[in-house]
């Protein structure tokens, strides 16, 4: 039996921080994680407004001190005034990966003209990858899976493809997921036995 992943979910939102509209964040994460995983797993929550310090503290808690391998944030990555989560992420990361938020952004461009706006970034802080995401809930689905044509085939493949080879690499536990939601990719010498 594998160690389960905990894995770090932030949803950055002032108005579904302060209960203008309801969080759709947490929850959509929560859902695509559950179909794309099949190895254990367990969520540590946050829901927090914009606000940069506070975006520092709580993936620095997460990453440090509740032992997430992964955090996936959720908002604030556009170019409005109050959109800070790429410079709190920044802040913290120890390494930074721009594949994750290049790949983004050309996978959004098949949903969306204005995926340009999204300033989203990826870093390494000590054994946590750390992935900004947009902040339309249907975003979360789109980066993370990819975009597929009518028949369900994948056309263009999700960035989460590349997260558990990435996580292995920084020491966290080995991820495993069901291939009909993404097809993790790892080098046949990173394969383990008896596994995919
Ligand atoms: N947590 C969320 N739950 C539901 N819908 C959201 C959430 N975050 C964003 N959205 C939707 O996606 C849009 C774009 O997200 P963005 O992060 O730019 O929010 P925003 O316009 O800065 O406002 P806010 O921070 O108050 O959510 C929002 O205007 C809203 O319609
Ligand atoms: N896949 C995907 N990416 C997307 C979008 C989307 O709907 N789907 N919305 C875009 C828009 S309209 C904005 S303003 C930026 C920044 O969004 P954020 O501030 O909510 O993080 O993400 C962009 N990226």
């Amino acid at each position: 039996m594998s160690t389960a992943i905990r894995i770090g979910l932030v949803s950055i939102s002032d108005r579904a921080s302060d209960g203008t509209y309801e969080d759709q964040g947490i929850p959509a994460l929560r859902e695509w994680l559950g179909r794309a995983l099949v190895s254990p797993w367990e969520d540590v929550a946050r829901l927090i407004p914009d606000e940069r310090p506070l975006i520092e503290q709580t993936l620095v808690e997460l990453a440090d001190h509740e032992g997430c391998s992964l955090i996936l944030t959720t908002g604030g990555t556009g170019p409005s005034p109050r959109d800070v989560t790429p410079e709190a992420t920044l802040a913290v990361g120890h390494k930074e990966m721009p594949g994750f938020g290049e790949e983004m952004r050309r996978i959004s461009l098949n949903f969306v003209p204005t995926a340009i706006l999204s300033r989203q970034v990826a870093v390494i802080r000590g054994s946590c990858l750390i992935v900004n995401l947009p902040g339309q809930p249907k975003s979360i689905r789109e980066t993370l899976e990819g975009v597929r044509a009518g028949d369900g085939s994948v056309r263009h493949v999700g960035i989460f493809a590349a997260i558990p080879y990435c996580v292995d690499l920084i020491g966290g536990p080995y991820m495993e997921t069901d291939e009909t939601v993404i097809k993790a990719f790892r080098p046949k010498s990173a394969v383990r036995p008896g596994r995919p």
